[in-house]
């Protein structure tokens, strides 16, 4: 019986299985496995690895292949090759930290679903226009934060959002309290310091906090 049971097969659905998404900058494949093992075991199944290392596509490889039970986005997809060098990889969905116009319709219409950004609301409308229904808020801290989640409530009442960028532990409540918030997305839980040294414990315990928290 797996742990996590998947609604379906769409972002939704994988938005729902935990209050938060980790998003993970990691250059070395080892670790890659052993951080996102630590994510899954604390509760925290869907884990982003983002493509901003060399080694970033082998780091999904070796996930998907190791820590099956890991949902796998593909983060920092940007450039439309990116699509199918993730789905390659074994990435489950794709996120952008922006979207341009070109990357807005190569991921609609990619094999993979996504879960582009925007930071605007005419950004937020285009990716609806194309049949993104849910949207990451990037980068949420600066961008307007909650304020900005719950003035767009009312407007765009059709799309769902997940912050992420400038998020804690400690901002992480007010972001999932939004009607409109699906999930939130950071990296809090993974210290730079505690990847550096593999300190999984003390990842393990920030990561089951994040697990832990109500939306
Ligand atoms: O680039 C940043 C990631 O999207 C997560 O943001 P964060 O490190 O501020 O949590
Ligand atoms: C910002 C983010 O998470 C990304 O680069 O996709």
């Amino acid at each position: 019986m797996p742990r996590f049971q998947l609604k379906r097969e769409t972002i939704a659905g994988y938005a729902a299985l935990a209050p938060v998404i980790p998003v993970v900058t990691v250059d070395d494949p080892d670790r890659a496995v052993a951080l996102a093992r630590t994510l899954v075991e604390a509760g925290l199944p869907v884990v982003e690895i983002t493509l901003r290392t060399s080694s970033a596509l082998r780091c999904i490889e070796a996930v998907a292949r190791e820590v099956p039970e890991a949902v796998l986005a593909a983060g920092t997809v940007i450039r439309p090759k990116q699509i199918e060098e993730a789905a390659d990889a074994g990435a489950r969905f794709l996120v952008s930290p922006g979207t341009s116009p070109r990357m807005a319709e190569a991921l609609a219409e990619a094999a993979l679903p996504a879960m582009p950004a925007c930071a605007t609301v005419s950004e937020a409308l285009h990716l609806f226009e194309l049949g993104f229904d849910l949207l990451k808020f990037f980068p949420a801290g600066s961008s307007g934060g909650a304020a900005w989640l719950r003035a767009v409530a009312a407007p765009v009442p059709e799309v769902r959002f997940c912050p992420t960028g400038g998020l804690d532990g400690t901002s992480a409540p007010d972001y999932l309290a939004c009607p409109n918030v699906a999930c939130v997305g950071g990296s809090w839980m993974i210290p730079k310091d505690a990847l550096a040294s593999g300190d999984w414990a003390r990842i393990g315990t920030l990561a089951r906090e994040a697990a832990a928290l109500r939306r």
